[in-house]
């Protein structure tokens, strides 16, 4: 396992101690959430849980192949814990996700979760979100009228070739932004006509972000002030 890995790893470690048994769990997507997978059955606490509500087809596909239930949002009410990872996150607990392209249903489990525990190596921390190209989920006819709404907004849309997500839309990878308003540019992005959602997780940020380095593990919690 090569360095990156092993501090993904070890986040995802540190996130086992928020699982409470007997209690349903939301699982994200990514590499990083498939550590806390494979975790949950090597340390045998997938075994005291009810099941788990899935963000994605991979990440349920690999929660069944771990003996973990798959349960319907819809039937379980809202999750006391949400645990999933991040391409990007600042110090207000903002993120941006959707680098797999899982960005609609992983905001649909954080928004319904109490808690939202992000796990993510060190590499992920920035000061402005931005780095990394925001994803877009669109509805397949808006997709060039959103491309040039997200040029007037100042980024470079760039169709994720041959992708089609989970819920059967494409990917407009967003280059060269500046987030310096989070919160601002989520709620005017959600307002443009045939988005399904942003990738941006600044109204709902993480309650507590485990950020994973060869030297272990820090654990960043939300102050009342917030980031937005
Ligand atoms: O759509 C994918 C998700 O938002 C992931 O949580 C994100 O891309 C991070 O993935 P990884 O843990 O593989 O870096």
């Amino acid at each position: 396992m090569n360095a990156q890995e092993a501090a993904k790893r070890k986040a995802a470690e540190a996130a086992l101690a928020y699982v409470e048994p007997g209690e349903v769990l939301g699982v994200g997507t990514g590499s990083t959430v498939n550590h806390f997978i494979d975790l949950l059955v090597e340390r045998k606490l997938a075994q005291d849980i009810p099941g788990a509500v899935s963000s994605s087809n991979a990440t349920t596909q690999r929660l069944k192949k771990a003996g973990i239930r798959v349960l319907d949002l819809n039937q379980t009410g809202t999750l006391p814990l949400y645990v999933d990872g991040a391409d990007e996150a600042n110090a207000h607990l903002q993120l941006i996700k959707g680098g797999g392209g899982a960005l609609t249903r992983e905001k649909i489990i954080a928004a319904a979760s109490r808690k939202f525990v992000c796990i993510v190596d060190e590499s992920k921390l920035v000061g402005v979100l931005g780095r990394f190209p925001l994803p877009v989920e669109v509805i397949p006819m808006a997709r060039s009228y959103i491309g040039r709404e997200l040029t007037r907004l100042g980024g470079h849309p760039v169709l994720r070739d041959g992708f089609v997500t989970d819920n059967g839309n494409l990917i407009l990878d967003v280059h060269h932004l500046d987030i310096v308003d989070p919160v601002r540019l989520e709620n005017e992005i959600n307002g443009l006509a045939g988005v399904v959602c942003v990738g941006l997780f600044a109204r709902r940020p993480a309650d507590v972000l485990i950020v994973g380095s060869s030297s272990g593990t820090r654990v960043i919690k939300a102050t009342a002030s917030g980031g937005g």
